[in-house]
């Protein structure tokens, strides 16, 4: 049996590692997808070396082919994305990929804080998120998306923040158990046309379940 190149070391949550997952099914590597135990990292349980984990945090993807060993999910998505050409086709569009996943990632960084908080808290950083966070941002992507004809968010083809915004997208639904795009149309049909690319749709149907 062959290793294969990638092992992505992560929770058993999609959460931030799933864009991974996406694009490493898009582009047909396979994968060992280890799934350690939240409640036994927190516990420092001694099966698990947290020491080979750069920052001592996940996910952290090993590429044997390159020898790397990546931290920080948006530097392992961006570099799998550089090395299967899914950033565009220019300088500008490898640009507006960035944009748009700091974007997700500032959206992320609202909702995170849920996790911690009491539920006075949660219904107030929902509140703001729907409010203030959501319109901020998808009215200008959504704006965008409709302006480069609505199946790519940059370009002309598939880049890695289709994936992102995809994925981060249905994330928080699910997380405020809201339908945040009723009224971004564009956004949400984007969405769907990503979850109905083949190997994306196989990866979503055979992924193990998980809250979030
Ligand atoms: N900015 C980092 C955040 C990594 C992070 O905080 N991961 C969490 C899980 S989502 C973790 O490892 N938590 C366990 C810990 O901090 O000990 C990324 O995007 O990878």
């Amino acid at each position: 049996m062959t290793v294969p190149k990638y092992r992505l070391t992560y929770f058993n949550w999609m959460w931030i590692a799933e864009p991974t997952r996406f694009l490493l099914s898009y582009v047909g590597e396979d994968f060992e997808d280890v799934r350690l135990s939240y409640e036994e990292w927190m516990k420092d349980d001694p099966k698990i070396n947290k020491n080979d984990f750069p920052y001592g945090k996940l996910p952290v993807l090993e590429d044997r082919e390159n020898n790397l060993k990546l931290g920080q999910s948006f530097a392992i998505a961006r570099y799998l994305a550089r090395k299967y050409n899914l950033v565009g086709n220019t300088i500008v569009d490898a640009a507006k990929c960035d944009e748009y996943a700091d974007v997700l990632k500032d959206m992320l960084s609202e909702v995170e804080p849920m996790w911690r908080a009491d539920e006075k808290q949660k219904a107030e950083i929902k509140a703001a998120f729907l409010e203030k966070t959501v319109p901020r941002y998808f009215s200008v992507i959504e704006t965008d998306l409709k302006n480069n004809g609505g199946k790519y968010l940059v370009g002309k083809t598939t880049t890695w923040v289709d994936f992102l915004c995809a994925h981060f997208t249905e994330m928080f639904q699910i997380y405020l158990n809201t339908d945040i795009l009723t009224n971004y149309p564009a956004l949400k049909a984007h969405q769907h046309q990503v979850f109905e690319i083949s190997a994306i749709k196989e990866w979503k149907d055979k992924r193990p379940v998980t809250p979030y």
